[in-house]
């Protein structure tokens, strides 16, 4: 479904983004972790057009998209949500989702009974009349995750839509977001949040200063000394299988 190849993003004298290459397939949940700082968000912004890549290609749905603006990559069918919660503060929480239905139809009727589905659907039907500006961080989340499926997309980009959660919020939107799944669309997720991951992703890959350096089941991903390495240090891989190795002979 996106097809992301050699991407670069330079900020002056630093390389956020350096050749990386990123496949989410049709239909499936792929994940992308790395370090703080490892150039995720940055990726994303290429992928879904807001940041302009020095070099690579993006592919969606098999057209190439990379001189693609955003509104039009949103048009065909790509939804991305922000790591910052911005809702429009004087608007209720169905004019917020509302504005990403407006995506597919003029009519503002059809746009505030589609918001009112996707609303209901996420959990905020009790909100729907409130202002978005006195929802929790938990509801502006899924504020954020219905104004994405209002737009009606086949892939959806989320950016740590679980950040700031507690540990029963996350329980609570695990089975929303494979719900969204199950109805066909295709996500890719960077996520910090591993219990995440592991329940919900086929794939994950794994950024790392710019770098790719892991692609794979989320299992076998986390065994995988350089990604060890990336999150723990220089020399860490080798100190777990030799505390692993100590506590097998205990
Ligand atoms: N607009 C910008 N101008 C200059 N440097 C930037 C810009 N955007 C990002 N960077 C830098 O690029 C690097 C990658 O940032 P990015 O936000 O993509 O990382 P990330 O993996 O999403 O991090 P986090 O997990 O903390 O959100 C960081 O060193 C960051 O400071």
């Amino acid at each position: 479904m996106l097809l992301a190849e050699g991407l670069t993003k330079r900020f002056s004298g630093l390389t956020a983004v350096d050749n990386a290459t990123l496949r989410a397939e049709q239909g499936a949940i792929t994940g992308l972790i790395g370090p703080n700082g490892a150039g995720k968000t940055t990726l994303f912004a290429m992928a879904s057009g807001f940041l302009k890549a020095d070099a690579g290609r993006v592919s969606f749905a098999g057209e190439d998209v990379t001189a693609t603006p955003p509104h039009m990559r949103a048009e065909a069918g790509m939804a991305r949500t922000f790591q910052i919660v911005q809702p429009f503060a004087g608007l209720s929480v169905r004019e917020n989702i509302a504005v990403g239905a407006f995506l597919r139809t003029p009519s503002r009727a059809e746009a505030m009974a589609r918001a009112d589905a996707v609303g209901r659907r996420l959990g905020l039907g009790p909100d729907l009349d409130r202002a978005a500006a006195g929802l929790t961080v938990a509801g502006r989340k899924r504020l954020e995750l219905a104004r994405a499926l209002a737009t009606e997309p086949r892939l959806l980009l989320l950016d740590e839509v679980l950040a700031g959660l507690n540990p029963s919020e996350i329980r609570d939107i695990l089975p929303v977001i494979r719900a969204i799944r199950d109805e066909g669309v295709t996500i890719l997720m960077i996520e910090h949040i591993m219990q995440a991951v592991m329940n919900l992703c086929e794939t994950v890959y794994v950024l790392n200063q710019g770098r790719m350096i892991a692609e794979g089941p989320p299992a076998q991903v986390c065994e995988d000394p350089m990604v060890i390495e990336a999150y723990l240090g220089k020399g860490a891989a080798a100190r777990m299988r030799a505390d692993a190795g100590g506590a097998a002979h205990v």
